[in-house]
């Protein structure tokens, strides 16, 4: 299994190679296209942010590249390597993490159990038995190093979750994706139920992911935090790509204008 102490594989490398990419996906709900031949890539390095109006196929593009929806046509690669994941396990035991608005916490345990959940480190029951037992004192560790190493700070890594503010609630989430991505995290709108102070700690939070060498996928409706944070920002529209735009040389309201098709680009 790997921790966060373990080097993430997409560290170091090159910041040109695309560590995830998909040609020509397309996905329909019955009269629905969703995505209607989408060309993605995330590269090494970065955070990509993905914008676009309500329906614009936001989702269904994430989902797709997490395994939880299977496009109808189209092809995925990562890592240059054609992947077809047939669920959202399939996209984990490949590196790929994912976090999502509805947080996916438990309130009643604390950090450690949190940041394992489903995944426990076990130790050796008595006398090296065949009954393993949870590895209390290790999964402490490896939180606490987790957390210092992300620059994430916390009351105390044995406070159960309930009693977290919302913006340390979904940076336990955030951390966790973190902890086990080998490959990338995809976000889906991470801070959208949070203040503007808690706001502001995931941001940071994503960012240190993001420098700790893992590419994050992003989306966001929140401009001001797409320019604050993406590398490059991913526009869709109508269940295409739009275009792809770097937030240095392009403004809020260009972004907007691509989204809402007042102007139109030749797609990036
Ligand atoms: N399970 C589904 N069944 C039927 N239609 C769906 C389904 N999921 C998405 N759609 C439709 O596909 C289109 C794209 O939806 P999607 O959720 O990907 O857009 P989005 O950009 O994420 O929107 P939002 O910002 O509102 O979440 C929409 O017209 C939506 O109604």
């Amino acid at each position: 299994m790997s921790t966060l102490t373990a080097t993430p594989e997409t560290r170091g490398a090159d910041p040109g190679r695309n560590v995830l990419e998909a040609r020509n996906l397309v996905k329909s709900y019955g009269h629905v296209v969703a995505l209607d031949g989408v060309d993605f890539e995330l590269r090494a390095g970065e955070i990509l942010a993905v914008v676009g109006d309500n329906g614009a196929g936001k989702s269904t593009l994430i989902k797709t590249l997490t395994g939880a929806v299977v496009p109808d046509s189209g092809e995925i690669l990562l890592d240059g390597q054609p992947v077809h994941f047939k669920g959202p396990l399939d996209a984990r035991h490949r590196g790929i993490e994912a976090v999502y608005q509805d947080l996916a916490v438990a309130p009643a345990l604390d950090i450690p159990s949190n940041l394992f959940l489903g995944r426990e480190l076990l130790s050796l029951g008595l006398l090296g038995s065949v009954f393993r037992r949870l590895d209390k004192r290790r999964m402490r560790e490896e939180a606490e190093r987790a957390m210092a190493e992300l620059k994430f700070r916390l009351p105390s890594i044995a406070s159960r979750v309930e009693n977290l503010s919302g913006g340390q609630r979904q940076g336990v989430a955030v951390a966790r994706a973190a902890v086990f991505a080998r490959k990338l995290v995809i976000m889906d709108e991470p801070t959208a139920a949070l203040g503007v102070r808690e706001t502001g700690q995931v941001l940071e939070l994503i960012r240190n992911i993001r420098d700790r060498g893992l590419p994050v996928v992003l989306i966001s409706h929140n401009m001001p935090n797409v320019f604050e944070l993406a590398d490059r920002i991913f526009i869709m529209r109508l269940g295409r790509r739009a275009a792809v735009v770097s937030p240095k040389t392009h403004t809020m309201a260009d972004v907007v204008a691509i989204m809402t098709g007042a102007v139109k680009v030749e797609a990036g």
